[in-house]
């Protein structure tokens, strides 16, 4: 049996930084398993191949959620990356760090070294952000970070008109000096290609000779010598392998595979293990527990001006942007379906924005099975705001089915569980429709198509969003951070509490949501997860 001084599982976000990280200095061999393949797929690099990749799987895991009364019984999509890069390989690039005050929140909880003035070096560091670097950016980092101001859709301009209109300041970088407001995206791109954390970090760090990347490799179980892990069993090509670790197992698997493993491996609530003849290696009831996510809504409109789908719905507008996109490496094809975005409050006397906005000019109200049809859209023009909710009192929880790895586990989400989570979407539904009045828009709305005029009472906008509502795929907080073993997995050094030898790193760790997209916050825990790890090899 092989042995290497780390093993990795998962290539993800966290993953990738760590496989970069851990083997720089040479000092150290490492193993990365993944569970799914190459991420060299044309679908992949495009960055708006986003509409196809949502239900491939060769890349996704597909997994669904159980069916949630909170949705109106829906079971909904949950995609993750199964591929080099992970999510960062499928996700809608929408780059966005989160708020000051979550990550001090973060440290608040215990967790010291959190906090956002600590962090904001590594955010920094991380990046090369087109934009350039001022106090809050960086540039020069390994992830290249594109401006597309110049290169959105030209009723973004409207959008952001509209936002002002209806009292949002305007805000030149959501990542800057203040979150709240409408602005433009900055997404994850390198000239016109997605710049996932693979690209950035994994593939360079594959050319070192003490990185082996083993792919279709699905780690299947933790091997401990007392409440020491040890190693590593996996399966690849219908066979049963191990590899040994001389000194750490770390968990980058995401936020359902980290606590699924965990669990299997017989670290978990001990009632659920014990039931499904898994032997209890060490009891937490926090493993795969607290799951919180952002959930989310479209407000769909037909207008009177031609939108994204006159361009990319006939054959001929198709041909267009697809040569533009080759031979230039620009136009929609090269940018994320969201041209515009915000952050704003619910309510004034909130301290931070809970709600964020994304404005698409385009619309994929009419269905098309195997495929979000953003390539191919309404055939009227149409554009949607879209809406999702930033810090949810929502809990959700993840738990094997049984003691089979290739069995999904069950994702029980428990969406707009609480009041509160249902009356700040309320009273934010209503403020989309305030932008959307707002002389800006109202000028080339012909009509709102979804939830449509005839939506207008408390209840009904209520009935509208469980209905409509789904996963934004910002599962986080399943394997949470913290300094009381009673409440959570991972003590603030990421290590798991109780056992020697394996820590977690990647987006499960966060002991709550931030305000907005998961991806960078994920990214900048393996960078600090990483400093973590070299420091106790001292
Ligand atoms: C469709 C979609 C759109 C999104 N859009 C955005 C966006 O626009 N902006 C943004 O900031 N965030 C977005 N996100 C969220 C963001 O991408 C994730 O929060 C982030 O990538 C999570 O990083 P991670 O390292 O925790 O996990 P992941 O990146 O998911 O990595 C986990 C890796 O582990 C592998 N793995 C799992 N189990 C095993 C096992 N047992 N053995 C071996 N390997 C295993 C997986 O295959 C995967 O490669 C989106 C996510 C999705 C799915």
């Amino acid at each position: 049996m092989q042995t290497y001084d780390f093993i990795i599982v998962g290539s993800g976000s966290a993953g990738s930084v760590l496989a970069d990280k851990l083997s720089a200095s040479g000092r150290f061999s490492v193993l990365v398993l993944e569970a799914g393949g190459t991420d060299r797929r044309f679908y992949v690099q495009m960055p708006l191949g986003y509409g196809k990749t949502f239900f491939d799987p060769a890349v996704n895991w597909n997994y669904k959620a159980e069916p949630d009364p909170g949705l109106a019984g829906n079971a909904d999509h949950w995609p993750r990356g199964k591929l080099l890069g992970g999510s960062s390989s499928i996700n809608a690039m929408v780059w966005i760090r989160g708020a000051r005050e979550d990550f001090d929140d973060w440290r608040a909880a215990g967790n010291p070294g959190w906090g956002y003035d600590e962090l904001l070096p590594i955010f920094k560091a991380l990046e090369d952000n087109e934009a350039g670097a001022d106090k809050w950016r960086g540039t020069g980092g390994p992830l290249h970070i594109s401006d597309t101001a110049n290169a959105v859709h030209p009723l973004t301009k409207r959008y952001l008109t509209a936002g002002q209109q209806a009292g949002l300041p305007l805000n030149p970088d959501f990542n800057g000096a203040a979150q709240e407001g409408v602005g433009v995206y900055q997404i994850s791109t390198k000239n016109g290609r997605r710049m996932s954390a693979a690209r950035a970090f994994l593939r360079p760090a594959m050319k070192r000779g003490n990185v082996r990347v083993e792919t279709d490799a699905l780690a299947s179980r933790i091997l401990f010598g007392g409440k020491r892990a040890v190693g590593i069993e996996y399966l690849q090509n219908g066979q049963t392998k191990t590899a040994c670790a001389g000194r750490e197992i770390i968990l980058s698997a995401g936020s359902i595979n980290s606590p699924q493993l965990l669990q299997l491996s017989g670290i978990g609530p001990s009632a659920l293990l014990s039931g499904l003849g898994i032997p209890v290696v060490h009891a937490n009831e926090n493993v795969g527990a607290h799951l919180q996510d952002h959930v989310g809504i479209n407000y769909t409109f037909k207008g009177k001006v031609p939108t994204l789908n006159q361009i990319l719905r006939p054959w001929w507008g198709k041909l267009l942007v697809g040569m533009q996109y080759i031979l230039t490496r620009s136009g929609p094809l090269s940018l994320s379906m969201n041209h515009g975005g915000g952050f704003l409050r619910t309510d004034p006397a909130f301290s931070r924005p809970n709600m964020q906005l994304y404005f698409q000019a385009f619309s994929t109200v009419i269905p098309k099975s195997g495929e979000r049809p953003i390539l191919t859209p309404d055939p009227w023009p149409g554009f949607s705001i879209g809406l999702s909710n930033c810090r949810p009192s929502s809990r959700g929880e993840i738990m094997i089915r049984s003691s089979n790895p290739l069995e999904y586990p069950k994702i029980t989400a428990n969406a707009y569980s609480t009041n509160a989570d249902v009356e700040e979407m309320l009273a934010a539904v209503k403020f989309v429709r305030k932008i959307a009045s707002m002389p800006a828009m109202a000028e080339i709305t012909q009509e709102e198509v979804l939830p449509g005029p005839s939506i207008q009472s408390d209840a009904d906008l209520i009935t509208d969003f469980r209905k409509r509502s789904g996963t934004v795929y910002h599962p986080v907080s399943t394997c949470r951070m913290g300094p009381d073993p009673s409440r959570a997995v991972v003590d603030p050094r990421l290590k798991v509490h109780g056992i020697e030898g394996l820590r977690v790193i990647d987006a499960s760790i966060f002991p709550d949501n931030i305000t907005g997209n998961t991806n960078a916050a994920a990214i900048m825990t393996g960078w600090k997860g990483a400093e973590l790890v070299l420091e106790d090899q001292k």
